[in-house]
């Protein structure tokens, strides 16, 4: 066994062998199955999507009927998880609810059979259904207000838009929502994916792993960002004040929010997507200021940073979407991980097929050889 050299961030270390996606971070492209992004955001829809990246093939008429039925009768949630979390404090984050929300789904399907492709394909079926309507659940009842059954005549986005806003939503936000959840479905080795088969690793249940990639995807380094992006687009306030803001985090040497990415040193093409969806949107329903600020820092980002490889990834320009859909700011790294569920469940799935245990090695800079010291002989 070859010995590497110790990576921070494990940059450039592969953790698994996977056919799932691929990113090829110069030319900006990112492929689900072969399948370059542009192509599915184009032709497909979300359930399309997450069955070929969780069985790598496309569907059959039957097979996603079959699939997309099975979505649509499991989701609901149980009485009791709705009572759980109603006593979640109407304060704390919806990515703590849904954390704590997906975890406590695995006390009521205990049973493991990791093995069976009947048991992975209902757990499949059942976080795919449930985790919409758990976020919905919990932005109804933070305001006081009953969770909205599911309606089984909306399709899988205008059902979520619909249990989050009382409201049918018109089809052009419906179909951005499926083409926002498609294109933040996978990507790769990130670091909530990475999380996601750790945990599967061990065999533990789907519910965890899931869990545990949601509290993972939650930071401001990785989905967090879609939400920091707003709040630092509202500090800059007008489109005059981009460039001092900028000089100051570059002085400051704080990172802008939304651009930089590990793997891509171009324009992520996702951001390219979803700034020409926040467009069509606006064309629609009137511009945001909000956009103009973000348009003119990603000019301004370009002069100073490009020569880095620093460029809007994912997280710049989604948030300025949700937002135009009258969706609250902390509600946008819930609606990353609905979507990131089918990515980390191919992952899970992937893992299970060629499992060892995830247990790499350390390197040890601390003492050797100490002695337990007395209370009254230490010093602060
Ligand atoms: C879905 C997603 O996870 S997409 C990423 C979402 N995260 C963000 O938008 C947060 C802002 N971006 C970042 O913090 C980083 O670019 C990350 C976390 C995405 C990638 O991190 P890393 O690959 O470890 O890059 P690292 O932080 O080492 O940066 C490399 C260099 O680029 C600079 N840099 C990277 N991102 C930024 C940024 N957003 N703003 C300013 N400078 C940046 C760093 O300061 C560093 O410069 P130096 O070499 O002169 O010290
Ligand atoms: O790949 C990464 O490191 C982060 C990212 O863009 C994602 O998870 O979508």
């Amino acid at each position: 066994m070859t010995v590497c050299e110790y990576r921070p961030g494990l940059e450039g270390i592969p953790a698994a062998e996977s056919a799932i996606s691929h990113v090829d971070g110069h030319k900006g492209i990112l492929e689900y199955r072969g399948i370059k992004i542009e192509e599915l955001a184009e032709k497909s829809n979300f359930l399309e999507t997450t069955y070929l990246l969780i069985w790598g093939k496309l569907p059959t008429k039957p097979e996603l009927e079959a699939f997309e039925h099975e979505i649509r009768y499991h989701r609901r949630i149980k009485y009791r998880i709705v009572d759980m979390m109603k006593c979640f404090p109407e304060s704390g984050h919806p990515m703590d609810a849904l954390q704590a929300s997906a975890a406590a789904l695995g006390l009521f399907y205990s049973r493991r059979d990791l093995h069976n492709p009947a048991y992975i394909r209902a757990a499949v079926v059942r976080l795919m259904a449930k985790i919409p309507t758990m976020v919905a659940a919990f932005q109804l009842m933070r305001n006081g207000n009953e969770p909205v059954r599911p309606r089984d005549d909306l399709g899988y986005s205008a059902n979520f838009l619909y249990m989050l806003n009382e409201r049918e939503p018109d089809p052009l936000s419906a179909r951005i929502m499926d083409i926002c959840l498609i294109l933040h479905a996978e990507h790769t080795m990130n670091a909530s994916t990475f999380s996601a088969r750790v945990t599967a690793s061990t065999l533990t249940d789907p519910y965890a792993v899931i869990a545990s990639a949601v509290g993972t995807l939650g930071g401001p380094l990785h989905g967090g960002a879609n939400e920091e992006v707003i709040e630092m687009l509202e500090e800059i306030g007008s489109v005059e004040n981009v460039r001092p803001y900028l000089e100051d985090c570059l002085q400051r040497k704080s990172k802008i929010m939304g651009f930089g990415h590990r793997v891509y040193k171009v324009k992520d093409p996702r951001a390219t997507i979803l700034q020409g969806l926040a467009e069509q949107l606006f064309d629609k329903f009137g511009m945001d200021k909000y956009y103009e600020i973000a348009v003119e820092l990603e000019r301004a980002v370009e002069e100073k940073l490009a020569h880095k490889g620093i460029y809007p990834n994912v997280d710049f320009y989604s948030g300025l979407l949700y937002r135009k859909m009258g969706i609250p700011t902390d509600l946008f790294t819930p609606i990353f991980a609905i979507a990131r569920v089918a990515g980390w469940l191919a992952h899970w799935k992937e893992q299970l097929e060629e499992n060892r245990i995830y247990r790499p090695t350390q390197v040890y800079t601390g003492y050797h050889e100490s002695h337990y010291i007395p209370m009254d002989q230490r010093y602060s």
